[in-house]
């Protein structure tokens, strides 16, 4: 049985003026599992991603190997379960001061745990492996493309080498197919990999061709919990 990393249970959250987003959502997310998720557009999936990552308020309980975010302690946690954004346009600063932020977040966690310290060698290889100018890690996020920002949005927890989950909201809708289909590659392969941390991926996409590339699980959002589909069988060549 693969072990379960994160549960969800009876999760619900509503909108700053009261009405609810969602509610009643329960899940668990175990290792090796790359988790579509999918919904109309205003479902609710960013906002149940970041009340996984405890960015955002919500009633129940998440909790990552039995514990919740509270007894990690919050920065910790994120660690452990860490949320790329849809837009990182939008960030504040720099993407090199980001990666700073979070590795100084993690740098903690690897002390007490005698774990490897984050190898910024490593996040940097990436750029270039990923067809970004260096250069591009020292400007304004809203100075970036889209395609830029999500390449480094993405690069970041790859290459920190520190989340055994992923939250990823849209990772590639601004990447051309060939620069999406390697960059899913990277974090399909990595699930597999014994010395790479990430163990599972919960993944927001609208796109059907990239859910069927990439998904082992599908769940589909609903104003009542998630209902879990099952996948197509693949087409039998004759
Ligand atoms: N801070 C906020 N204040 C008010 N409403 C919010 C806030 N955050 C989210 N919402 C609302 O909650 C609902 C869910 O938004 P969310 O972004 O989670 O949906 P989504 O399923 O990810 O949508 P999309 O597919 O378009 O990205 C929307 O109606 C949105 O307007």
């Amino acid at each position: 049985m693969p072990q379960t990393l994160l549960t969800v249970k009876n999760v619900s959250c509503a909108r700053p003026e009261g009405d609810s987003i969602f509610s009643n959502v329960t899940f668990d997310v175990n290792e090796g599992d790359v988790i579509v998720l999918q919904a109309r557009s205003g479902a609710g999936k960013t906002t149940l991603l970041k009340c996984l990552a405890h960015l955002n308020l919500y009633q129940g309980a998440v909790a990552f190997l039995g514990k919740s975010p509270r007894v990690y302690g919050v920065p910790t946690y994120r660690t452990h379960v860490q949320y790329v954004p849809q837009r990182p346009s939008l960030l504040p600063g720099t993407p090199r001061e980001l990666l700073v932020t979070l590795a100084s977040f993690y740098a903690l966690r690897a002390q007490t745990n005698k774990e490897h310290p984050v190898e910024f060698d490593r996040v940097l290889e990436l750029t270039g492996r990923w067809g970004i100018d260096p250069a591009l890690w020292d400007r304004a996020w809203n100075t970036l493309s889209g395609g830029e920002a999500q390449r480094l949005a993405l690069a970041i927890p790859y290459g920190m080498n520190c989340a055994e989950i992923l939250l990823l909201d849209e990772p590639t809708s601004a990447l051309d197919l060939e620069t999406s289909e390697m960059i899913e590659r990277s974090f399909v392969d990595a699930i597999k990999e014994p010395d790479i941390a990430l163990r599972a991926i919960v993944w927001i996409t609208h796109s059907e061709e990239q859910a069927m590339r990439v998904g082992t699980r599908f769940l589909t959002l609903t104003p009542d919990g998630v209902q879990e589909e099952t996948p197509p069988a693949p087409a039998v060549e004759s």
